[in-house]
């Protein structure tokens, strides 16, 4: 009996790779195609835009701030490996307004041909206590982190999907996949970003377009320098779990994820169990990903019931001390 199921196990398994060829999507060849880079002024994604460009794109950085942009421009044009490349750099704030953005993304595919790749980076991050966070932010962090992404995706779409062809990346965080102490406007803004992307992907694969959510733990940028001002001790400590990346390392994984079209893309150990631990019913874009995830679900959520206690004593830790300081500072 035993050997008539493993027999069985093995069949099906050979099955499925036999199959795995209509799953898994033709990677995306970079080299001539038209990326856009929102947020590629900067951090996560100038490494993005410089990873795309020495794989010989045409690439569009989008952001707000015009010098960081030019500045941006110059760096990555010192990658280029022929000399057709062009980065262009065009400043919209992409939660303006949608016609703006619309306008932007138009003048782009005038300037360098329809969008093979978007990568939707820009953002920002504020952490507080959540009875200590100014109100707007909730807010604005949905409008650029959110919108933000919905606004170009929004511009890109049709395009793509007359040429059946295209890849979106949204960039969320492993904030995205966890809410943590410090992070009440954060994390949500970026848990959107998973259900625009469930929701998009299950409307556009029939017309070959590839959705990509990357979840990056804390990495080395001015943005994660500018959070660290104001960031809550517990969040530090939490954070510092799955410690702190450099972005061209980062980089490197969400173009080859996004080139290979696989809607997942995690870094590093933690967010490869914090990815096959949240996978929830996102698309399977390969069957050793979803073999790996049925194999591992129970083992991985053992190992999360574990971190989930030592953040919690990471709260408690700090509020004790916390209280400590305060009665101490009442008895000077
Ligand atoms: N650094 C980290 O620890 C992590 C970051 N992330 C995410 O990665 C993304 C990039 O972060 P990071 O590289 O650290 O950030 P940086 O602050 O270094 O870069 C942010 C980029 O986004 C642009 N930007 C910000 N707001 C807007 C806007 N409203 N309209 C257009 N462009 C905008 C900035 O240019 P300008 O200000 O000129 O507009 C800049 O180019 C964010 O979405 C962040 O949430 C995810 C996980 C970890
Ligand atoms: C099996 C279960 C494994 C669980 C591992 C859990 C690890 C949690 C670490 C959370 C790190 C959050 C980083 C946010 C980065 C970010 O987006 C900001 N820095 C923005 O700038």
């Amino acid at each position: 009996m035993l050997l008539v199921v493993a027999a069985f196990i093995v069949a099906f398994v050979l099955l499925l790779y036999m199959i795995s060829p209509l799953i898994s999507p033709k990677p995306l060849k970079l080299n001539g195609a038209h990326v856009v880079v929102t947020g590629g002024s900067s951090g996560i994604g100038k490494s993005i835009a410089v990873e795309c460009y020495k794989q010989g794109a045409f690439i569009t950085l989008v952001a707000r701030d015009e010098a960081k942009l030019l500045q941006a421009k110059k760096e990555v044009e010192k990658f280029a490996i022929n000399d057709k490349q062009v980065v262009l750099c065009i400043s919209v704030d992409v939660s303006s307004d949608y016609s703006q953005v619309e306008s932007v993304i138009k003048q782009a595919q005038e300037k360098l041909g329809p969008v093979d790749m978007l990568v939707n980076c820009a953002g920002t991050s504020i952490s507080a206590k959540f009875e200590e966070m100014e109100v707007d932010r909730f807010k604005k962090l949905m409008e650029v982190n959110y919108l933000g992404s919905v606004y170009p995706t929004r511009a890109v779409i049709t395009t793509m999907k007359e040429r059946r062809m295209g890849r979106i990346m949204f960039v969320s965080s492993q904030a995205g996949q966890i809410g943590l102490f410090g992070y009440t406007a954060y994390s949500p803004s970026k848990f959107a970003l998973r259900g625009l992307a469930e929701s998009l992907q299950m409307e556009i694969k029939p017309y070959n377009i590839y959705v990509t959510v990357a979840y990056p733990p804390d990495t080395d940028t001015p943005g994660l320098a500018e959070e660290n001002k104001t960031k809550p001790l517990e969040t530090k400590l939490i954070s510092e779990t799955s410690g702190v990346c450099q972005p061209d390392q980062v980089a490197k994984i969400i173009v080859r994820d996004a080139v290979q079209g696989n809607f997942n893309s995690s870094v590093g150990p933690d967010g490869y169990m914090l990815s096959a631990l949240t996978c929830g019913m996102s698309p399977v874009t390969s069957i050793t990903e979803g073999l790996q995830q049925i194999v591992t679900m129970g083992l991985f959520r053992t190992i999360a019931l574990f971190y989930l206690g030592s953040f919690d004593s990471i709260v408690r830790r700090c509020m004790i001390q916390r209280e400590q300081s305060k009665a101490a500072d009442k008895r000077e």
